[in-house]
């Protein structure tokens, strides 16, 4: 299947809501699978100029902490159907890692972040815009496990940063983009009902793009 050009759909949420789990609901559901999901988290800014102390210091809670120019200018290029050379965080040393992942454009790309929703530049860009809405006490003990396990921090470190940093940028900048979503989805990756409702949605955006192609 080529489509007369690629579908772009967002998912937003607070950390630990349940984008990545969402994404992967939906890619397993399509039998359609020329798919690719980008990762907002793989544009934030390269910090290598900077000391690991100065590092920790960043607030990554911020819209600023993103280097938004060249994630639009990478899914600008998907979307007409060329290929990129995506950067590679590294959430341990938190700055970008020397070698950068070569993507093929696809059908379908799931863009899918904190703060996709806050630029513009970007809303317009998109087909169809998720919010996964997760209560923060729920939340916040997901990203205790996950930032402990998967992303090398202490417990005291993940709670410092999330009453300092996280839970106030939260407010500020990603809960009020709620109001930008087509859809809201209460609990995500578990919300089957949701996921084969965005599915169908996703199935008639694609049967409009092939009609046109
Ligand atoms: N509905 C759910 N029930 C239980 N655990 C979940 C659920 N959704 C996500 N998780 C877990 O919570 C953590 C964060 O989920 P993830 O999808 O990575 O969130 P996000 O991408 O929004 O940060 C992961 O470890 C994931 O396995
Ligand atoms: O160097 C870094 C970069 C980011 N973070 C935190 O990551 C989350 C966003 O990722 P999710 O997968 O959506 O949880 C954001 O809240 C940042 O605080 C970090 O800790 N260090």
């Amino acid at each position: 299947m080529k489509l007369n050009r690629p579908i772009l759909i967002g998912i937003t949420g607070g950390t630990g809501s349940g984008k990545s789990t969402v994404a992967r609901a939906i890619f397993q559901s399509l039998s359609e699978k020329n798919i690719l999901v980008i990762e907002q988290d793989s544009y934030y800014k390269d910090q290598s100029h900077l000391s690991f102390e100065e590092r920790v210091k960043t607030n990554y809670d911020h819209p600023l902490a993103f280097d938004t120019p060249l994630m639009i200018t990478h899914l600008r290029e998907l979307l007409q159907n060329k290929p990129v050379n995506k950067p590679i965080y590294d959430f341990e040393l938190h700055t970008r890692k020397r070698e950068t992942q070569h993507i093929e454009p696809r059908d379908i790309i799931i863009l899918e972040g904190i703060m996709i929703l806050d630029d513009p530049v970007l809303r317009d860009m998109m087909d169809i815009k998720i919010f996964v809405d997760t209560d923060a006490d729920v939340r916040i003990v997901r990203r205790i496990v996950r930032d402990i396990k998967a992303r090398g921090r202490s417990l005291e470190s993940v709670i410092s940063q999330y009453l300092s940093t996280v839970r106030p940028a939260h407010l500020q900048f990603v809960e009020p983009t709620k109001r930008y979503a087509d859809i809201i989805i209460p609990e995500g990756g578990n919300n089957q009902v949701a996921i084969d409702i965005m599915v169908t949605k996703i199935k008639s955006v694609i049967r409009d793009q092939l009609i046109k192609a």
